[in-house]
């Protein structure tokens, strides 16, 4: 596991700056013109003059540098970082930044010898940029382009046909549509390559068991909570071994890290992503039965769930009857630009002058993405002003739904391993994240769950206020009726669907992210296929029938759309823009993304929950 090292201070390059090495060479200059005992007076004194200045740099260290845990990237990536730098100045198309942190170092060629090439190419030049095609010699001489290192892998389990395949699509046109999605799992299917496992050094992406499932263009490699909705579509398409061998990839990164990484790269490894590991397990459970997977998840599990209990991820929020309720919040360990978008980051960060302003406004961006949700006004504390992003500063309603499932999760899987005692343990510990539920996110009024901002930096407990929710409306306030804690009263669902019907956030395609267009891709008028499928579901499986109706109706709005974008536009998208039917989503840092692992999933467990009557067009009225 990598530890959590504090990031180096500036007190380390202290000594090789030239005024102390001025200082540090004076006694022996001294010497031929006094005596041994002014000589040892001096040096005393020049000692207690270094000790004084040294202390003071330690204190302003201390203060002028954020405190949190930083985990430390790889030679490699640091290098991209440069090469990325350099291509965004030299290239007039501004390219993908992405692309150059994915690149892999080619045999037989090593870093050090790479960087000092490079350091002449760029010599002289003050912006970093050089001449288009001396960049292109370079990247091409040296280096592997990104995606190599992923070779395609055909899928085991993988027929074009399978047997009792989404056996209540009736309507032919929408059952060849089906099959067609069904088919993306080849495009997107793929297995690390023997180079990774032979020299991992050489590259960004990390070595996994398993073939994986990635969610399709620019997004080259796993992503932690993507995999819950490719599994889930992968168990429709009755791909139980390749589902399976996804879940043992993830639990190989919470061996070797502590945790699952937002995604399998280099560059992930200091963040999370929404944990969503024991869900993946719970569903192909329920299909296959097996009792190994659950018997081998369990104390990855355990591993996982101290992770985000524990540390900087866990606060305490107390209530007026001083009663404390324990809550997660994200929280990512780099304080730095995101490797991946690194100048992006360097833009946004340029009006703070303060390294410790730098340094939070970094954390709470990758904060932001181990959220999953980068970027979003959601985390912003005057939206939709970027620079307020505050990530950190937040106790999401979403990630403690995904911890509570945990929990339940786990004490289900607990009572098969016949564990009892262990399973009452979280059973009780649901217990008590719900009581937090209730106190500090429910909004009665709103009759919705509310973000809450700490006060505090969440190292200590804090009070709970009214006015710290979040009065803002998103799709995420919504989340909590996916799990049966929240979804088996009656009276309780009626009141969350009133108030989801009156939210503003039902639109013509689906359910809108947020009511606020920021150019953010989180926010309006984008829908997710995460979002819409954990409130889809968790209405239609509560017994109330405005609920089930409600259910129906987005997911049916969110096919049409998908089917309609598919047909324009030859592919699946990453997102919807779902204030028009037929419309993909767009804002944000990168451009529209296709493939699309989960937005493929989220289709075909749809159509395996609604069915598609033959009667019915797939064509919007
Ligand atoms: O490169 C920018 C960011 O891209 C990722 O985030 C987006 O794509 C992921 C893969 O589909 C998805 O899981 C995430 O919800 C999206 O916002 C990545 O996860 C970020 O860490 C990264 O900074």
């Amino acid at each position: 596991m990598n530890s959590h090292r504090p990031n180096p201070s500036p007190i380390s390059t202290l000594f090789s700056s030239s005024p102390y090495k001025f200082f540090l060479s004076f006694p022996p200059l001294l010497a031929t013109s006094i005596n041994r005992k002014r000589q040892r007076f001096t040096s005393l004194f020049l000692l207690l003059f270094l000790f004084l200045c040294l202390s003071f740099a330690t204190s302003m260290a201390v203060s002028d540098s954020d405190s949190g845990p930083v985990v430390h990237t790889t030679p490699l990536v640091t290098f991209l970082q440069r090469l990325q730098l350099t291509a965004i100045r030299s290239c007039p198309k501004k390219p993908d930044p992405k692309v150059y942190i994915d690149l892999s170092l080619k045999l037989p060629h090593d870093l050090s010898t790479v960087e000092s090439v490079f350091d002449d190419l760029t010599a002289g030049s003050r912006d970093m940029s050089v001449p288009v095609e001396k960049l292109k010699k370079f990247v091409n001489e040296y280096f592997d382009p990104a995606g190599k290192d992923l070779v395609h892998h055909e899928p085991e389990d993988f027929v074009s046909d399978p047997t009792e395949f989404l056996l209540n699509v009736e309507n032919k046109q929408v059952r060849v549509w089906a099959r067609e999605v069904h088919c993306l799992w080849k495009t997107l299917s793929g297995r690390v390559s023997d180079a990774v496992i032979e020299s991992p050094d050489r590259h960004t992406l990390l070595p996994l068991p398993e073939p994986v499932i990635i969610p399709g263009s620019r997004f080259r490699e796993v992503y932690y909570w993507d995999s819950y909705w490719v599994i889930k579509g992968l168990l429709t398409s009755k791909m139980f071994t390749t589902a399976q061998g996804l879940v043992t990839n993830l639990m190989s990164l919470v061996e070797t890290y502590g945790y699952v990484l937002n995604g399998a790269r280099a560059y992930y490894t200091n963040r999370s992503q929404p944990p969503l590991l024991s869900s993946m397990v719970y569903e192909i459970y329920k299909v296959t039965k097996d009792e190994e997977l659950v018997m081998k998840a369990i104390p990855v599990l355990l591993k996982e769930y101290e992770f985000w209990n524990s540390g900087k991820h866990k606060v305490v929020i107390r209530d007026a009857s001083g009663n404390d309720h324990i809550l997660s919040r994200y929280y990512a360990m780099w304080n730095m630009p995101r490797p991946e978008s690194s100048v992006f980051d360097q833009e946004s960060a340029s009006g703070f002058s303060s390294t410790l302003e730098k340094q939070r406004f970094h954390r709470d961006i990758a904060t932001a993405a181990e959220s999953g949700c980068d970027f979003s006004t959601r985390w912003m504390r005057h939206p939709p002003n970027f620079t307020t992003m505050a990530t950190t500063s937040v106790v999401p309603v979403d990630l403690n739904v995904f911890l509570l499932k945990m929990e339940l999760d786990i004490a289900f899987m607990m009572e098969i391993a016949g564990d009892k005692n262990g399973s009452e343990r979280f059973v009780k510990a649901s217990e008590a994240r719900k009581k937090a539920f209730e106190i500090v996110f429910w909004n009665e009024k709103a009759g919705q769950w509310l973000d809450y901002w700490l006060s505090s930096n969440g190292d200590e407990p804090e009070t709970w206020k009214a006015e710290n929710q979040n009065n803002n409306v998103f799709a995420s306030n919504f989340a909590p009726i996916w799990i049966s804690s929240f979804h088996s009263d009656e009276n309780f669902v009626k009141k969350v669907v009133k108030a989801l019907e009156n939210s503003g956030l039902i639109a013509p395609a689906g359910i809108l992210t947020s009511l606020t267009n920021s150019g953010q891709q989180w926010d309006a008028p984008n829908g997710w296929a995460p979002q819409q499928e954990m409130i889809v579901t968790g209405l239609a499986r509560s017994d109330l029938k405005e609920a089930k109706v409600m259910a129906e109706e987005i997911a049916r709005r969110w096919i049409r759309s998908s089917y309609r974008a598919y047909k324009t536009s030859g592919t699946i998208h990453e997102k919807l823009d779902v204030s028009e039917i037929g419309e993909y989503g767009g804002g944000g840092e990168y451009k529209p993304q296709t493939g699309f692992g989960w937005s493929n999933g989220v289709i075909l467990t749809f159509l395996e929950e609604f069915g598609w009557p033959s009667d019915l067009s797939i064509i919007e009225p």
